[in-house]
């Protein structure tokens, strides 16, 4: 793994030669996050994404993680979900599950899914009110900064329309302000119908974590981190700034290949 200097504005960049070596430092860093945050004030809240972040999480399920990771502690939540059942196959609760969740000795009650019975608007609202009360109990910890709550860590994957968790660019979704999680009717991937953090919620965390893999990510990218100037696109993923907590981009060879100076570093 290389650090990339690039738009100081931007967070940290971390650049990969191959899949194997970001997974290694993916599941480093998640535990240490864990460690920091259990040792600070008891809990790890974890909001997960779909896409290829599941299995690239995948070495937190070996051993040396058993000594370092108090799997008791961890909160899971989902920063979107599609308006599925939790066993179709478009559900990112259900490829949690399959690829993450079933290897892990996480407590049943502290994973805390999407609603599968419920219209977009019922789900998106009754899980508000669920992060509301374990906010109250301190489980999620509350913003210093804002009206929302602070995750200890929310995990993004990018999608090649710079597209994160289901904020898809130039969607009225990326204006919401008061709402924590929000519905959306009209996502052009399928499926159409989904629930969402809203972009307050996610720039309320203490740590960010965005992920991107392969070329056909290249040019989100370098959009969403190298300077574009006043007239350039707006991707939601640029559209993630952490008030106070900390941004960090893991990318492969492949994905970074466009942002400015990557040429050079990568000789
Ligand atoms: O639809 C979604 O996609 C992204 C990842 O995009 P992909 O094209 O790389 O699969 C994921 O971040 C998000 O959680 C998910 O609902």
């Amino acid at each position: 793994m290389a650090l990339f200097e690039s738009n100081k504005n931007r967070g940290e960049v971390r650049v990969h030669e191959n899949l194997d070596e970001l997974s290694t430092d993916l599941a480093d860093y998640i535990a240490e996050l864990s460690e920091a945050s259990v040792k600070e004030r008891g809990f790890f809240a974890i909001a997960l994404s779909g896409g290829s972040v599941i299995t690239l999480m995948r070495n937190l399920c070996g051993a040396p993680y058993s000594k370092t990771v108090d799997w008791s502690k961890w909160y899971i939540f989902w920063v979107d979900e599609r308006v599925v059942s939790k066993s179709h196959v478009d559900s990112n609760y259900k490829l949690a599950k399959d690829h993450l969740l079933c290897k892990l000795p996480i407590v049943p009650s502290h994973v805390h899914s999407i609603n599968d019975s419920l219209t977009a608007e019922e789900a998106a609202n009754e899980y508000e009110f669920v992060i509301r009360q374990l906010v109250r109990t301190r489980v999620v910890n509350v913003s210093d900064v804002s009206d929302c709550p602070k995750f200890d860590l929310i995990l993004l994957e990018m999608g090649p329309d710079g597209h994160v968790a289901s904020l898809i660019p130039d969607h009225p979704v990326l204006e919401e302000k008061n709402e924590w999680v929000t519905f959306i009717t009209t996502s052009p991937n399928p499926p159409p119908e989904r629930i969402t953090f809203t972009l307050p919620v996610i720039n309320s965390a203490a740590n960010v974590v965005v992920v991107a893999t392969g070329g056909r990510k290249a040019e989100a990218v370098q959009l969403a981190i190298d300077d574009v100037g006043p007239d350039g696109p707006v991707l939601p993923a640029r559209m993630v700034e952490p008030i106070v907590g900390k941004l960090v981009w893991f990318f492969d060879n492949q994905a970074a290949s466009k942002l400015k100076g990557f040429s050079q570093f990568s000789k």
